[in-house]
């Protein structure tokens, strides 16, 4: 089995709603995703003989994923009032709603998903909310 792995990282900020603790409180992250594919076989194409994918198709395709959030305020539906969102939708500002809440463990699923659905074999999501706190997904 052949494996490649890449990275991504996006600016945002979030909150977890109805968490008892500082991070109930709006705060930001540079999230880290580390994507890693799988496949047993090699291309056999002339531009990508050898190779799993190219790089850089792989390279792109998490990054145009993590640039959705980048510099945003991610927030869970239901999690703030609507006369907030429209506040903060007065003052421009980029939000992104998440149908989860929005921890390392369900961006590295979140990431999983949207990976496959592009088509990659993937193997394993790691998503790091700080240097030392990563959260892992490989699928069911
Ligand atoms: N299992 C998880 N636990 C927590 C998550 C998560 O995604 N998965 N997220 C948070 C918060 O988002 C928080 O920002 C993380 O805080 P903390 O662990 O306290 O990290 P810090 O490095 O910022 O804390 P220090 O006080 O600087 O050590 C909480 N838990
Ligand atoms: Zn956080």
């Amino acid at each position: 089995m052949y494996y490649l792995r890449t990275e991504s990282s996006f600016d945002a900020a979030h909150f977890l709603w109805k968490y008892e603790g500082k991070c109930r409180n709006l705060h930001g992250h540079r999230w880290r995703v580390v994507a890693e594919i799988k496949s047993p076989d090699l291309k056999q194409e002339e531009q990508t003989r050898g190779m799993v994918v190219d790089f850089g198709d792989l390279k792109n395709d998490l990054r145009l994923l993590c640039d959705l959030f980048d510099h945003s305020l991610i927030y869970e539906t239901g999690s703030l009032r609507e006369e907030t969102l429209l506040a903060f939708r007065k003052e421009m500002f980029h939000l992104e709603e998440v149908s989860f809440r929005p921890t390392a463990e369900n961006f590295a699923a979140y990431f999983y998903t949207k990976l496959s659905d592009l088509g990659y074999e993937v193997h394993r999501v790691e998503v790091y909310e700080t240097p030392n706190n990563c959260a892992t997904y490989e699928g069911k």
